[in-house]
Protein backbone atom coordinates (compact mmCIF):
# COMPACT_ATOMS: atom_id res chain seq x y z
CA UNK A 1 0.00 0.00 0.00
CA UNK A 2 2.93 2.60 1.01
CA UNK A 3 2.83 4.39 -2.09
CA UNK A 4 -0.42 6.35 -1.56
CA UNK A 5 0.28 6.64 1.84
CA UNK A 6 3.18 8.91 0.31
CA UNK A 7 0.56 10.12 -2.01
CA UNK A 8 0.04 13.36 0.17
CA UNK A 9 -3.41 13.29 0.32
CA UNK A 10 -5.93 12.67 3.22
CA UNK A 11 -7.98 9.83 3.68
CA UNK A 12 -11.62 11.39 3.06
CA UNK A 13 -11.65 14.75 1.31
CA UNK A 14 -8.67 16.99 2.81
CA UNK A 15 -5.10 17.71 2.07
CA UNK A 16 -3.11 16.65 5.11
CA UNK A 17 -0.81 19.30 7.10
CA UNK A 18 2.85 19.71 7.47
CA UNK A 19 2.27 18.54 11.25
CA UNK A 20 0.17 15.79 10.64
CA UNK A 21 1.39 12.39 12.47
CA UNK A 22 2.13 10.71 8.98
CA UNK A 23 5.32 13.11 9.17
CA UNK A 24 6.50 10.49 11.09
CA UNK A 25 7.81 8.26 8.13
CA UNK A 26 10.07 6.36 9.78
CA UNK A 27 13.21 5.77 7.76
CA UNK A 28 10.99 6.07 4.60
CA UNK A 29 11.78 8.57 2.22
CA UNK A 30 9.29 10.86 1.90
CA UNK A 31 8.03 11.20 -1.82
CA UNK A 32 6.44 13.96 -4.27
CA UNK A 33 3.11 12.04 -5.84
CA UNK A 34 3.63 11.32 -9.09
CA UNK A 35 0.38 12.30 -11.14
CA UNK A 36 -0.80 9.46 -13.83
CA UNK A 37 -0.99 10.80 -17.53
CA UNK A 38 -4.64 10.52 -18.89
CA UNK A 39 -3.55 7.21 -20.41
CA UNK A 40 -1.48 5.74 -18.07
CA UNK A 41 -4.40 3.49 -16.43
CA UNK A 42 -4.94 2.49 -19.91
CA UNK A 43 -1.76 1.62 -20.30
CA UNK A 44 -1.58 -0.76 -16.87
CA UNK A 45 -4.52 -2.29 -17.99
CA UNK A 46 -3.61 -3.28 -21.58
CA UNK A 47 -0.07 -5.33 -19.61
CA UNK A 48 -2.82 -6.70 -17.20
CA UNK A 49 -4.79 -8.11 -20.40
CA UNK A 50 -1.16 -9.29 -21.81
CA UNK A 51 -0.83 -10.79 -18.03
CA UNK A 52 -3.67 -12.67 -18.59
CA UNK A 53 -3.37 -14.01 -21.84
CA UNK A 54 0.23 -14.69 -21.24
CA UNK A 55 -1.10 -17.54 -18.38
CA UNK A 56 -4.23 -18.61 -20.50
CA UNK A 57 -3.01 -19.26 -24.05
CA UNK A 58 -1.30 -21.84 -25.92
CA UNK A 59 0.72 -20.54 -28.20
CA UNK A 60 2.05 -22.10 -31.65
CA UNK A 61 6.19 -21.48 -31.41
CA UNK A 62 5.82 -18.81 -34.13
CA UNK A 63 3.80 -16.75 -32.21
CA UNK A 64 5.90 -17.32 -29.45
CA UNK A 65 8.82 -16.07 -31.03
CA UNK A 66 6.78 -13.41 -32.76
CA UNK A 67 5.42 -12.26 -29.70
CA UNK A 68 9.21 -12.57 -27.97
CA UNK A 69 9.90 -9.74 -30.43
CA UNK A 70 7.13 -7.59 -30.02
CA UNK A 71 7.29 -7.39 -26.19
CA UNK A 72 11.18 -7.07 -26.58
CA UNK A 73 10.86 -4.35 -28.67
CA UNK A 74 7.75 -2.46 -26.13
CA UNK A 75 10.91 -2.90 -23.30
CA UNK A 76 13.33 -1.20 -25.37
CA UNK A 77 10.76 1.78 -25.96
CA UNK A 78 10.47 2.34 -22.66
CA UNK A 79 13.80 1.25 -21.20
CA UNK A 80 15.24 4.64 -21.46
CA UNK A 81 12.29 6.24 -19.11
CA UNK A 82 13.31 4.44 -15.75
CA UNK A 83 13.00 6.13 -13.08
CA UNK A 84 14.20 5.64 -9.36
CA UNK A 85 11.56 4.84 -6.75
CA UNK A 86 9.50 7.06 -6.40
CA UNK A 87 9.52 8.80 -9.40
CA UNK A 88 7.22 6.95 -11.33
CA UNK A 89 3.04 6.99 -10.88
CA UNK A 90 2.99 3.49 -10.33
CA UNK A 91 1.32 2.78 -7.03
CA UNK A 92 0.77 6.82 -6.20
CA UNK A 93 -3.03 6.70 -8.16
CA UNK A 94 -6.05 5.93 -6.46
CA UNK A 95 -8.17 6.82 -8.58
CA UNK A 96 -6.75 3.91 -10.84
CA UNK A 97 -7.06 0.67 -10.09
CA UNK A 98 -4.48 -0.88 -7.90
CA UNK A 99 -3.22 2.93 -7.90
CA UNK A 100 -1.18 2.25 -11.30
CA UNK A 101 0.79 -0.19 -10.11
CA UNK A 102 1.06 -3.84 -12.20
CA UNK A 103 1.75 -5.50 -8.65
CA UNK A 104 -1.25 -4.76 -7.04
CA UNK A 105 -4.35 -6.53 -7.55
CA UNK A 106 -6.78 -3.99 -9.82
CA UNK A 107 -8.87 -2.66 -7.38
CA UNK A 108 -10.96 0.53 -6.52
CA UNK A 109 -11.09 2.41 -2.86
CA UNK A 110 -14.61 3.00 -1.69
CA UNK A 111 -13.97 4.57 1.72
CA UNK A 112 -10.65 5.67 3.28
CA UNK A 113 -11.80 6.78 6.86
CA UNK A 114 -10.45 6.68 10.49
CA UNK A 115 -12.75 4.05 11.36
CA UNK A 116 -11.56 1.84 8.37
CA UNK A 117 -11.59 1.21 4.75
CA UNK A 118 -13.71 -0.84 1.78
CA UNK A 119 -12.35 -1.80 -1.51
CA UNK A 120 -13.84 -3.14 -4.39
CA UNK A 121 -12.41 -5.61 -7.58
CA UNK A 122 -11.53 -8.86 -9.15
CA UNK A 123 -9.11 -11.18 -8.99
CA UNK A 124 -7.56 -11.41 -12.88
CA UNK A 125 -7.13 -14.69 -14.31
CA UNK A 126 -3.17 -14.41 -14.16
CA UNK A 127 -4.11 -14.37 -10.21
CA UNK A 128 -5.37 -18.19 -10.91
CA UNK A 129 -4.15 -20.88 -8.28
CA UNK A 130 -6.11 -23.71 -8.93
CA UNK A 131 -8.67 -25.03 -10.38
CA UNK A 132 -10.23 -21.37 -11.30
CA UNK A 133 -9.87 -19.83 -7.20
CA UNK A 134 -7.35 -17.48 -6.34
CA UNK A 135 -3.86 -18.29 -5.64
CA UNK A 136 -3.58 -17.99 -2.33
CA UNK A 137 -0.55 -15.84 -1.80
CA UNK A 138 -2.38 -13.10 -4.13
CA UNK A 139 -4.98 -13.01 -1.00
CA UNK A 140 -2.34 -12.31 1.08
CA UNK A 141 -0.90 -9.68 -1.29
CA UNK A 142 -4.47 -7.51 -1.37
CA UNK A 143 -4.67 -7.81 2.73
CA UNK A 144 -1.01 -6.67 2.97
CA UNK A 145 -1.71 -4.13 1.00
CA UNK A 146 -5.10 -3.15 2.19
CA UNK A 147 -3.59 -2.79 5.41
CA UNK A 148 -0.98 -0.15 4.66
CA UNK A 149 -4.30 1.86 3.66
CA UNK A 150 -6.21 1.09 6.78
CA UNK A 151 -2.95 1.87 9.05
CA UNK A 152 -2.65 5.45 7.12
CA UNK A 153 -6.58 6.19 6.64
CA UNK A 154 -6.61 5.28 10.74
CA UNK A 155 -4.31 8.81 11.28
CA UNK A 156 -1.70 6.76 12.68
CA UNK A 157 2.52 6.96 11.63
CA UNK A 158 3.34 4.24 8.86
CA UNK A 159 4.14 0.56 10.16
CA UNK A 160 4.96 -2.65 8.90
CA UNK A 161 3.84 -6.05 8.69
CA UNK A 162 5.34 -7.86 11.48
CA UNK A 163 3.12 -11.03 10.87
CA UNK A 164 -0.12 -11.42 8.98
CA UNK A 165 -2.75 -14.48 9.47
CA UNK A 166 -4.70 -15.44 6.50
CA UNK A 167 -8.12 -17.38 6.90
CA UNK A 168 -9.01 -18.78 3.74
CA UNK A 169 -12.89 -19.97 4.42
CA UNK A 170 -13.84 -20.81 1.01
CA UNK A 171 -12.07 -20.44 -2.64
CA UNK A 172 -11.98 -17.28 -3.92
CA UNK A 173 -13.50 -16.67 -7.24
CA UNK A 174 -11.81 -14.96 -10.49
CA UNK A 175 -13.11 -12.42 -12.54
CA UNK A 176 -15.69 -11.67 -10.18
CA UNK A 177 -16.43 -8.46 -8.14
CA UNK A 178 -15.72 -8.98 -4.42
CA UNK A 179 -15.04 -6.34 -1.62
CA UNK A 180 -12.85 -5.84 1.15
CA UNK A 181 -13.07 -4.00 4.24
CA UNK A 182 -10.71 -3.56 6.84
CA UNK A 183 -9.69 -1.50 10.01
CA UNK A 184 -7.28 -1.27 13.00
CA UNK A 185 -9.44 -2.99 15.83
CA UNK A 186 -7.23 -2.16 18.77
CA UNK A 187 -3.58 -0.03 19.71
CA UNK A 188 -0.74 -1.23 22.34
CA UNK A 189 2.06 1.40 22.20
CA UNK A 190 3.64 0.71 18.35
CA UNK A 191 1.45 -2.10 18.01
CA UNK A 192 -1.54 -1.40 15.89
CA UNK A 193 -3.55 -5.17 15.92
CA UNK A 194 -5.92 -4.86 12.46
CA UNK A 195 -8.70 -7.31 10.80
CA UNK A 196 -9.80 -7.14 7.31
CA UNK A 197 -12.20 -9.09 5.11
CA UNK A 198 -12.82 -10.36 1.73
CA UNK A 199 -16.28 -10.87 0.58
CA UNK A 200 -18.41 -11.65 -2.12
CA UNK A 201 -21.32 -9.03 -3.09
CA UNK A 202 -23.84 -12.15 -1.03
CA UNK A 203 -21.89 -11.05 1.84
CA UNK A 204 -20.27 -14.76 1.98
CA UNK A 205 -16.84 -14.69 4.07
CA UNK A 206 -13.83 -16.19 1.66
CA UNK A 207 -11.07 -14.76 3.34
CA UNK A 208 -10.44 -13.08 6.73
CA UNK A 209 -7.22 -11.89 8.36
CA UNK A 210 -5.43 -10.87 11.62
CA UNK A 211 -2.19 -8.55 11.17
CA UNK A 212 0.39 -6.99 13.69
CA UNK A 213 1.30 -3.34 11.98
CA UNK A 214 4.85 -1.81 14.07
CA UNK A 215 4.76 1.67 13.61
CA UNK A 216 8.16 2.43 12.78
CA UNK A 217 10.60 4.18 14.49
CA UNK A 218 12.87 7.14 13.30
CA UNK A 219 14.98 5.73 10.77
CA UNK A 220 13.80 2.31 10.28
CA UNK A 221 13.48 1.16 6.76
C1 LIG B 1 5.55 6.73 3.12
C2 LIG B 1 5.85 5.27 3.11
C3 LIG B 1 4.67 4.38 3.42
C4 LIG B 1 5.09 2.96 3.62
C5 LIG B 1 4.05 2.12 4.23
C6 LIG B 1 4.65 0.82 4.57
C7 LIG B 1 3.61 -0.24 4.64
C8 LIG B 1 4.24 -1.47 4.11
C9 LIG B 1 3.76 -2.71 4.79
C10 LIG B 1 4.93 -3.62 4.88
O1 LIG B 1 5.98 -3.30 5.32
S1 LIG B 1 4.73 -5.16 4.30
C11 LIG B 1 6.39 -5.79 4.22
C12 LIG B 1 6.51 -6.96 5.12
N1 LIG B 1 6.94 -6.52 6.41
C13 LIG B 1 8.21 -6.25 6.65
O2 LIG B 1 9.07 -6.29 5.80
C14 LIG B 1 8.55 -5.92 8.08
C15 LIG B 1 9.91 -6.52 8.46
N2 LIG B 1 10.08 -6.43 9.91
C16 LIG B 1 10.53 -5.28 10.45
O3 LIG B 1 10.89 -4.32 9.77
C17 LIG B 1 10.53 -5.22 11.94
O4 LIG B 1 10.45 -6.52 12.48
C18 LIG B 1 9.38 -4.36 12.52
C19 LIG B 1 9.56 -2.92 12.09
C20 LIG B 1 8.00 -4.88 12.04
C21 LIG B 1 9.40 -4.44 14.04
O5 LIG B 1 10.72 -4.29 14.47
P1 LIG B 1 11.07 -3.41 15.74
O6 LIG B 1 12.49 -3.71 16.09
O7 LIG B 1 10.69 -2.00 15.55
O8 LIG B 1 10.06 -3.97 16.83
P2 LIG B 1 10.36 -4.96 18.01
O9 LIG B 1 10.99 -6.20 17.54
O10 LIG B 1 11.03 -4.16 19.09
O11 LIG B 1 8.87 -5.31 18.48
C22 LIG B 1 7.99 -4.31 18.93
C23 LIG B 1 6.86 -5.01 19.61
O12 LIG B 1 6.16 -5.81 18.63
C24 LIG B 1 6.22 -7.18 18.98
N3 LIG B 1 6.41 -7.96 17.76
C25 LIG B 1 7.29 -7.72 16.76
N4 LIG B 1 7.16 -8.63 15.79
C26 LIG B 1 6.18 -9.47 16.19
C27 LIG B 1 5.57 -10.61 15.62
N5 LIG B 1 5.93 -11.07 14.43
N6 LIG B 1 4.58 -11.20 16.30
C28 LIG B 1 4.19 -10.74 17.52
N7 LIG B 1 4.73 -9.65 18.11
C29 LIG B 1 5.69 -9.03 17.45
C30 LIG B 1 7.42 -7.30 19.90
O13 LIG B 1 7.29 -8.41 20.72
C31 LIG B 1 7.31 -6.00 20.67
O14 LIG B 1 6.25 -6.10 21.59
P3 LIG B 1 6.31 -5.34 23.01
O15 LIG B 1 6.49 -3.89 22.70
O16 LIG B 1 4.99 -5.65 23.64
O17 LIG B 1 7.49 -5.94 23.71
Amino acid sequence: MSESVQSGVRPGNGVRSGDDVHEHHGGFPVFTPVQAGPNYGEFVESLRRLQDLAVSTHLPDDVVDDAIARVNALSDMLEPHRVSEGKSPAGFNRQLPGRGSLLLLPWLFEKVEVDGIRSRGVFRLFHRGGNSAAHGGTIGLLFDDMLGMIVYASGHPIARTAYLHVNYRQVTPLETELVLEGRVDRVEGRKLFCTAELRDLDGTVLADCEALMIELLPGQP
